[in-house]
C-alpha cells in the first residue's frame, strides 16, 4: 500500500494482503485483508503505531523510507498478535534508539511471543499521554477487546483513534476510507462476528469510551478507515446490544437426505409462521457467513445425522466454533436423524450449553421423517414463534 496522508504529520504506512483467504488458519477472508500501520510525526518526536505481518515487512520498510524517516523514537504496540507486532524485532534492529510503548500485559506477551529485549519496552498505563511536539498520543487500555493486552491510541490534536482490531475488517482495497459504508458493512460485520463477538461485553465498554472522544477518524489495524465514524459506531452499538432478530439460523448436514428433508420442512414451517430463516449446508457453507447470521439470530437450530454414535463431524466443528464465538442467541435446539442409536443429541446439547441460551426440546427421529416427525417439527416451529414473542420487539 502506498503511503497516504491522514492529517498533516500523520500517515498510513501499512500493507495490503490481496490474496489471503484464511486468517489465523481458521477463518475465511474471501476479500483478503490489510495490516495497517501509521506514522505520527510531531515537532520533537516520531512514533510508529503498530507494525505489519512479517510477510509484509518490506512494504512497511519501503513506506518508512518514502516518508524519509531516518529515525524512529517510539513504536507503539497496541496489540501483541503477530499480524501487528511481528515486524517489531526487525524494526528494533533497524532503529536502535526506538523505544517500544506497550501496556503491561502487552509487554509480557512481547517478551514471550517475539523475544523482544525487556529494556527496549516502556510500559504505559491507561490514560497516560505522550507528547511528540504538537501531537499528543493518549493510551486507552482496553483489555479483552480481542486479547487480554489490547490497547488503543488516540491522537488528540487531529481526533484520530488508532483502534487496532476494534472496528477492523478483513478487506483488501485500494481505498483508504470506508466512505461507502453500506459496501463495507458486510466485511465489518463478518470481522465483528469472527473476532470481536466473543468479547461483546468488553467491546461494548470500549464503545462507550470511544463514543465520548472527539473523533474525526477511526483508523483500525485491518481494512479501511472511517472519517465518518458515527456509521461504524452505530453498527457496533447494534451488534453488541442485547437485541436479537426474529431469525432462526439452521446450520445443517445430511448424508442421505433425511435431515435435509427435516430442514426443508422446518424452514417452510418457520417462514409460514412469519419467522426469518437462514439454513446453511455445512458441507459447502462459509463459516464466516454462519457466524455473521449468528450475530442477530434469536435462535440457532443445529441439524445433524448420527455418524459412528455421535454428530456428523461437520456439525461438531461448526457447533464448537459457534459455542466459542458466543453469539447473543437466546434459544437453541437440535434436529436430525439416526439409524440405530448414539449420543448425537447429548453431544450437541453439551456443546451448545456453553451459549447462554435456553435449550428447546430437540426433535431427533429414526430414519426418514414421517408424518409424526413432521408434526413434531411443526410443534418446534410453534414453540419458537412463542419464545420469540418474548424477546423480539414487535415491528
Ligand atoms: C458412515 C455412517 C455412520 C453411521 N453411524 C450411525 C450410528 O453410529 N448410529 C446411528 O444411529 N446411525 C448411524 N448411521 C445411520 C444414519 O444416522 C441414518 O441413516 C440417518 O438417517 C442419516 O441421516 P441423513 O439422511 O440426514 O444423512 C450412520 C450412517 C453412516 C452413513
Amino acid at each position: 500500500m502506498a503511503v497516504r496522508e491522514i492529517a498533516p504529520g500523520v500517515h498510513a504506512v501499512g500493507a495490503v494482503d490481496w490474496n489471503l483467504r484464511l486468517f489465523d488458519a481458521l477463518i475465511g477472508t474471501p476479500q483478503g485483508t490489510s495490516y495497517n500501520a501509521y506514522v505520527v510525526k510531531g515537532s520533537e518526536k516520531t512514533a510508529l503505531i503498530d507494525t505489519v505481518d512479517p510477510k509484509f515487512e518490506e512494504d512497511l520498510l519501503k513506506n518508512l523510507m518514502r516518508l524519509g524517516l531516518g529515525s524512529l523514537d517510539y513504536i507503539v504496540i497496541n496489540h501483541a498478535e503477530q499480524d501487528h507486532s511481528g515486524t517489531l524485532p526487525l524494526l528494533l534492529e533497524m532503529f536502535p534508539a526506538a523505544t517500544v510503548i506497550a501496556d503491561e500485559k502487552c509487554r509480557d506477551l512481547l517478551l514471550r511471543l517475539l523475544l523482544v529485549p525487556e529494556e527496549r519496552i516502556r510500559i504505559v498505563k491507561d490514560g497516560e499521554a505522550l507528547d511528540l511536539g504538537g501531537k499528543t498520543l493518549e493510551f486507552m487500555v482496553t483489555p479483552w477487546v480481542h486479547w487480554p493486552e489490547t490497547m488503543m491510541t488516540y491522537e488528540r490534536e487531529d481526533g484520530i483513534l488508532f483502534s487496532c482490531d476494534l472496528f477492523g475488517s478483513h478487506l483488501a482495497t485500494s481505498e483508504l476510507y470506508a466512505d461507502d459504508f453500506m459496501q463495507i458493512r458486510p466485511a465489518a460485520k463478518r470481522y465483528y462476528a469472527e473476532i470481536m463477538m466473543p468479547f461483546r461485553a468488553s467491546v461494548r465498554a470500549a464503545l462507550e469510551r470511544v463514543s465520548a472522544l472527539d473523533l474525526q477518524v477511526i483508523a483500525p489495524s485491518h481494512g479501511p478507515l472511517y472519517r465518518n465514524p458515527v456509521l461504524i459506531l452505530d453498527a457496533y452499538a447494534e451488534w453488541t446490544s442485547d437485541a436479537v432478530k426474529n431469525l432462526v439460523l439452521i446450520p445443517y448436514v445430511s448424508m442421505h437426505g433425511s435431515t435435509a428433508k427435516m430442514v426443508s420442512f422446518f424452514t417452510d414451517a418457520l417462514i409460514e409462521r412469519g419467522v426469518e430463516v437462514q439454513p446453511y449446508d455445512l458441507t459447502r457453507a462459509d463459516l464466516g457467513e454462519v457466524a455473521m447470521t449468528a450475530v442477530d439470530a434469536a435462535t440457532i437450530v443445529f441439524a445433524a445425522p448420527t455418524v459412528l454414535f455421535g454428530p456428523h463431524p461437520a456439525a461438531v466443528h461448526a457447533s464448537y466454533l459457534l459455542s466459542i464465538l458466543r453469539p447473543k442467541t437466546k434459544f437453541v435446539s437440535v434436529i436430525g436423524s439416526y439409524g440405530w442409536g448414539g449420543k448425537t443429541v447429548q453431544h450437541l446439547k453439551e456443546t451448545l450449553s456453553h451459549l447462554d441460551a435456553e435449550m428447546i426440546e430437540p426433535v431427533y427421529v429414526r430414519g426418514y421423517p414421517g408424518g409424526e416427525d413432521l408434526a413434531a417439527l411443526a410443534g418446534l416451529a410453534d414453540t419458537i414463534v412463542k419464545k420469540h414473542e418474548d424477546v423480539v420487539p414487535r415491528s
